[in-house]
């Protein structure tokens, strides 16, 4: 019997079908959200636990091959085995049917679907359960509800760090994730130990800066986190290497390996792990903006959650002191001071860096109030372009006046 509401993502790029499905599925007392690609799907995924995620297996229009849908595919299984995915290919799909549900896939609908069966069989998807491996202990209800942790971003560093999390989780292996603090270190800590056999009971978390907090050790089943090895002197290092159980699965956060000695470095490090920032992966930065928009807007109530093409370039080139935690921040602020929930580059506390343009403003050109990068020509062709080079509304998008907008303008030939 399935319980009268659950959670359900439709994955599909086309408004009129999301449209359709979130009638048919409240009507039948569950709750029905939309994504309309990957991206925004990971996006959604990231935020809470769904009961069931309907894909569509082609994005773009007229492609049919099946490709991008399995790709999704992957990646959704491959973060959370658990997860109850359902798929939806043209008529003639089959072939990307086998292929999903030997990928992982739970049940596949065939285009033309009649809503009430398409509902049944979602609904038989999740009664079913996922098939556990054999020796799997049974997962209580809480564990059911939480969010697996999930590193978002595309770049080549992200997808490399995802494959690693995948293939080093289930292992006992000691890691020790280095990258620059708010980069997700602590996320990438909790994605190795959610894939790992422990995940059903929590991690301990210790900060071994304090001492007192070492004794947790003692106890510790399962994995440990260990935040700051590094910070300990010679001394003291030597004291955790003797205190660390052998059976404990570790890993270790730190700024830096180099003042970590070599015998502590044997115990926490078989596998290094090193998160770049965020100026090293733009594209990232967009893309967890975009997603920290969309968790704004919905807990404060804006009708969306959207970033300007001004706003994405400026955060492409800037520089976040706490990464990705402060990106976070900024989003959030900017989302909740907007009318609508839409993001223009104004808006945006950008942190300062020293640019040709504030030298500039030092000598006497007071008009910018914004700091502008290397990147100044990009962002002011992207305002340019998302308001229809309507020189006011780019210049106030920019926080510039109009004139020193045609100044600028002038000097790169726009
Ligand atoms: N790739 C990512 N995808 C989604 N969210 C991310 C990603 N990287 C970081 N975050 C989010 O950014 C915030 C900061 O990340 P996290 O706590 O893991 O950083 P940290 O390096 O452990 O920082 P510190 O050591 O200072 O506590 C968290 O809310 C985390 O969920």
């Amino acid at each position: 019997m399935v319980p009268s509401s659950r959670a359900i993502l439709l994955i599909d790029d086309n408004p009129a079908v999301s449209r359709a499905m979130e009638i048919a599925f409240r009507m039948a007392g569950h709750r029905l959200d939309t994504a309309n690609g990957p991206e925004e799907a990971y996006s959604c995924l990231a935020r809470r636990r769904y009961d069931a995620i309907l894909l569509d297996m082609n994005f773009r229009m007229g492609e049919s091959s099946g490709g991008e849908g399995l790709a999704c595919l992957a990646r959704i299984v491959a973060d959370d085995p658990a997860a109850c995915v359902v798929v939806i290919t043209a008529h003639s799909g089959i072939r990307i049917a086998v292929a999903a549900m030997q990928a992982g896939a739970r049940d596949f609908a065939m285009k033309p679907w009649r809503n009430a069966e398409l509902v049944a069989k979602v609904e038989t998807a999740i009664a079913r359960g996922a098939p556990a491996p054999p020796g799997t202990p049974a997962a209580s209800p809480a564990d059911l509800m939480a969010e697996p942790p999930r590193l978002l971003g595309d770049s080549v560093a992200m997808q490399a760090l995802r494959t690693l999390v995948h293939r080093i989780g289930p292992t006992p292996a000691s890691v020790t994730i280095t990258g620059p603090s708010g980069g997700g270190r602590t996320l990438t800590a909790l994605a190795i130990h959610a894939a790992s056999p422990h995940a059903d009971t929590a991690p301990v978390r210790i900060d071994l800066r304090d001492e007192a907090a070492w004794q947790r050790l003692d106890d510790a089943g399962g994995t440990a986190i260990l935040r700051h090895p590094d910070r300990l002197d010679g001394v003291a290092q030597a004291r955790l290497l003797d205190r660390i159980p052998t059976a404990l699965r570790c890993i270790a956060i730190a700024d830096a390996i180099a003042p970590i000695v070599p015998a502590l470095y044997r115990r926490l490090a078989t596998v290094e792990v090193a998160i770049p920032p965020l100026a090293d992966r733009q594209d990232d930065a967009v893309l967890l903006a975009r997603h920290f928009a969309r968790i704004a807007a919905a807990r404060f109530g804006k009708p969306q959650g959207r970033l300007t093409g001004a706003a994405e370039a400026a955060i492409r080139t800037a520089r976040w002191p706490d990464e990705v935690r402060g990106l976070a921040l900024a989003i959030e602020r900017a989302v909740l001071l907007s009318g609508d929930g839409t993001v223009d580059a104004a808006a945006l506390a950008l942190p300062a860096v020293p640019t040709a343009v504030q030298t500039a403003s030092a000598a006497g050109n007071t008009d910018a109030n914004f700091d502008l990068t290397d990147a100044e020509k990009t962002m002011i062709e992207a305002a340019l372009r998302e308001h229809r080079h309507n020189v006011s509304h780019a210049a106030a998008a920019l926080g510039l006046s109009r004139g020193a907008l045609y100044r600028r303008m002038a000097r790169y030939g726009l």
